[in-house]
């Protein structure tokens, strides 16, 4: 496997090398980096990849160490959380909204901060179903919560502007814990509370 490049293994995105990577890319297709149009094209990629993946550089459990002590025991919805990501296998957006529920057990974190793990995932090159995965597994272990659910629903442009193209399609992930998985009807109150407008 090719070793990732230093820098950002340091936690500083290595744009020069994304600028030269660009630069090529423009070659290869035929066209001149250094026509008007195109001359800081390379730079101003390689600042919009460093945003992009940022989430690399980034640990979300920072975010969720600000809990307050709350004798709430029924289920928190953050509902409609828009996010773009990156799918890994074609470096094309996909983007869609996060449901996230959880079920505390004496802890309760702010609301932001749900959003804020939301972002780091999918600040990274991804696949749904991982980041669905990632952010459960997280929001479970952090908030020692009874139970986490997380549904994802996401249009892929890697689906809709090439290759099969079909616009409008979206995809839909899943991932349960704790008492979402074995409560049946922790799930159905989940999903009501999902499919509701
Ligand atoms: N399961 C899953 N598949 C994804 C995701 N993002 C993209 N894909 C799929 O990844 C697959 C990559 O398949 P390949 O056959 O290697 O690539 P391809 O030749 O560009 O495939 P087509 O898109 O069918 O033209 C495609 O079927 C994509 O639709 C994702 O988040 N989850
Ligand atoms: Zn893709």
């Amino acid at each position: 496997m090719q070793q990732a490049d230093a820098a950002a293994v340091n936690g500083v995105i290595n744009q020069e090398k994304i600028a030269a990577g660009v630069r090529m890319i423009i070659e290869a297709i035929g066209d001149d980096p250094d026509r008007e149009g195109l001359k800081d094209t390379a730079s101003r990629v390689a600042r919009m990849y460093g945003e992009f993946f940022q989430g690399l550089h980034e640990d979300p459990r920072a975010y969720l160490q600000v809990v307050f002590d709350e004798q709430h025991d029924e289920m928190v919805l953050v509902k409609d959380v828009p996010f773009h990501s990156m799918c890994e296998h074609h470096l094309l957006p996909f983007h869609g909204r996060v449901h996230a529920a959880y079920i505390p057990r004496g802890r309760v974190v702010g609301l932001s901060k749900i959003a804020r793990v939301i972002e780091v995932f999918a600040r990274r090159p991804q696949v749904q179903e991982r980041m669905t995965a990632q952010i459960a597994d997280l929001l479970i272990d952090e908030l020692d919560a009874h139970g986490v659910g997380i549904v994802v629903e996401a249009s892929h442009t890697c689906m809709t502007m090439r290759g099969v193209k079909k616009p409008g399609s979206l995809m839909v992930t899943s991932a349960m814990r704790g008492s979402f998985k074995t409560d049946q009807a922790t799930r159905s109150e989940f999903m009501s509370l999902v499919v509701s407008r």
